[in-house]
């Protein structure tokens, strides 16, 4: 399916029409709250990737986290875009109005749509520990390349995890993390670099604590 009309994705809309080839990041995240570990892993995949854009792609809800502590989606698209202010990074929350639960139902709509766009899935070293519980992990792999970035706590964790054995022979020099986007899946990088301590689950729990106070 590829579009004929400008595709609608609200936050990224204002993308220019030229945009065959562009480099496109593709962060998905809880963001409960975005924090400047988030931050660091944009600025970082962006350079070394030589990426055009990032587009944070804020879920309705993480099929395998419990929600009762979720925030609302509009304020956690608000607070993200508030911190996120690089030209290049886009902020949506697309997902919930497409009614899209699982990755993989993301990604497979934005490659089929955008067939000239060169789409690539970052996450934090502790998303692929877990990547092997993700509905149709292998599927992923085999549809766009992953950026994967060292997270204090998981960096020896995920190349030995099991998506990380099952995937090590497509491992990708991290010196030519730059040349990743333009390679076919299954592609990855494991990313090594400034590292943050920053969690959500953390600000949460200390702002929980602040309000007991
Ligand atoms: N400090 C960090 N360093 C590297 N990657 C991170 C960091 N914090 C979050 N990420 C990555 O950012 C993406 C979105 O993470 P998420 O919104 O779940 O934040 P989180 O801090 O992991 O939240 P929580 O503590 O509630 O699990 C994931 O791919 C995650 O691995
Ligand atoms: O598709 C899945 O099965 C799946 C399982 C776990 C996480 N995800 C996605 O991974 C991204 C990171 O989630 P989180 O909660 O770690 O920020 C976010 O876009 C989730 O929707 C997706």
């Amino acid at each position: 399916m590829t579009l004929r009309a400008p595709l609608r994705i609200s936050g990224i809309t204002e993308l220019p029409p030229s945009a065959a080839g562009m480099r496109i990041g593709l962060f998905g995240g809880s963001f409960n709250p975005i924090h400047e570990g988030h931050q660091l892993v944009i600025e970082e995949t962006l350079r070394r990737l030589q990426l055009d854009a990032v587009w944070v792609m804020v879920t309705p809800g993480n099929p395998l986290k419990n929600h009762a502590e979720l925030a609302p989606l509009a304020g956690r698209v608000t607070a993200a875009r508030a911190l996120l202010t690089d030209p290049r990074v886009r902020v949506t929350g697309f997902e919930a109005a497409y009614g899209f639960t699982y990755s993989w139902q993301t990604i497979r709509f934005l490659t089929k749509a955008m067939p000239d766009r060169r789409f690539v899935w970052i996450m934090g070293a502790d998303n692929l520990v877990d990547f092997h519980r993700w509905e149709r992990w292998r599927d992923i792999a085999a549809m766009v390349p992953l950026a994967v970035y060292v997270r204090p706590g998981s960096s020896r964790l995920a190349p030995a995890s099991r998506a990380g054995i099952a995937l090590s022979r497509y491992r990708v020099d991290e010196e030519d993390a730059s040349r990743l986007a333009n390679l076919p899946s299954p592609a990855w990088v494991y990313l090594h670099g400034r590292q943050s301590p920053l969690s959500s689950s953390a600000i949460r729990a200390r702002r929980r604590r602040e309000t007991a106070k």
